[in-house]
């Protein structure tokens, strides 16, 4: 079966504050993108891999490919107003209706060849693979007014990419208009009604989203 990957940079990393989008810092000597990208390409030769990048940021892009002698191949596209908008527009570029296609965060850079080929065989078994861990603090559930109560948090999973489906639920679910609801591929499949099976992913598969994480990810980077 086909394999493909949609690798989502086309946010703005508002949270970040830095001066350069943050998919595009440096650790450890590569522009982060560049290790999430090498990860997926590592999985796999014939994987196609669509990069969402905004359009205002390609040209940087291309500088930056250029400096790092950075020659993976993969279709770029552009991005959309929010995440949900540019995984359509990755989705749109696929041109054939059968295969796995797995969305990752181009800020997600630590992920394991292990936890992309879990989640293209789970995603081959049963349409979906999506990857989460256990909660590690408790958790409380909190009201406007700053009323809060106790949750278990056996009954609940941090939600990781990459998240894997059959193209055609993609494409299917994927018709549906936007809502703020959406903050993953998991939502929009789950609200038409798919079934979204879970794998495990990994604490140190963290989301690169406020300075501090940059160093964590230093040490993971280092150490994979
Ligand atoms: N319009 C958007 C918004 C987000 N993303 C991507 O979705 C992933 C997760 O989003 P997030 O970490 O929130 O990135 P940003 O939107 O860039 O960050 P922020 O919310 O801090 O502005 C990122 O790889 C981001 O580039 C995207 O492709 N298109
Ligand atoms: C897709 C995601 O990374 C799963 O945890 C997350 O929902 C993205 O959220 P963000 O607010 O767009 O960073």
């Amino acid at each position: 079966m086909q394999e493909y990957a949609i690798i989502v940079a086309g946010g703005s990393g508002s949270r970040m504050k830095s001066d350069i989008p943050k998919q595009f810092i440096k650790i450890n000597g590569l522009p982060i993108l560049m290790h999430t990208i090498n990860a997926f390409r590592k999985y796999s030769e014939t994987l196609t891999i669509i990069l969402v990048l905004p359009n205002d940021q390609m040209t940087f892009w291309t500088q930056l490919c250029e400096h790092h002698l950075f020659s993976i191949t993969y279709t770029l596209v552009a991005g959309g107003d929010s995440r949900f908008s540019s995984v359509k527009n990755g989705l749109r570029s696929i041109q054939e209706n059968s295969g796995l296609v797995a969305v990752h965060d181009g800020v997600r850079p630590i992920i394991s060849n292990e936890i992309i080929a879990a989640s293209f065989a789970k995603a081959a078994e049963n349409g979906s693979a999506v990857t989460g861990v256990p909660l590690k603090d408790s958790i409380r559930k909190v009201e406007t007014n700053g009323d809060n109560a106790a949750m278990d948090r056996n009954n609940f999973q941090m939600i990781q990419t990459p998240q894997t489906f059959r193209l055609d639920w993609m494409r299917k679910a994927f018709e549906t208009g936007y809502s703020d609801q959406f903050t993953d591929c998991a939502s929009v499949l789950e609200a038409a009604a798919y079934p979204i099976h879970l794998i495990p992913g990994s604490y140190e598969n963290i989301k690169i989203t406020t300075p501090e994480d940059l160093r964590w990810a230093e040490i993971y980077l280092k150490n994979a």
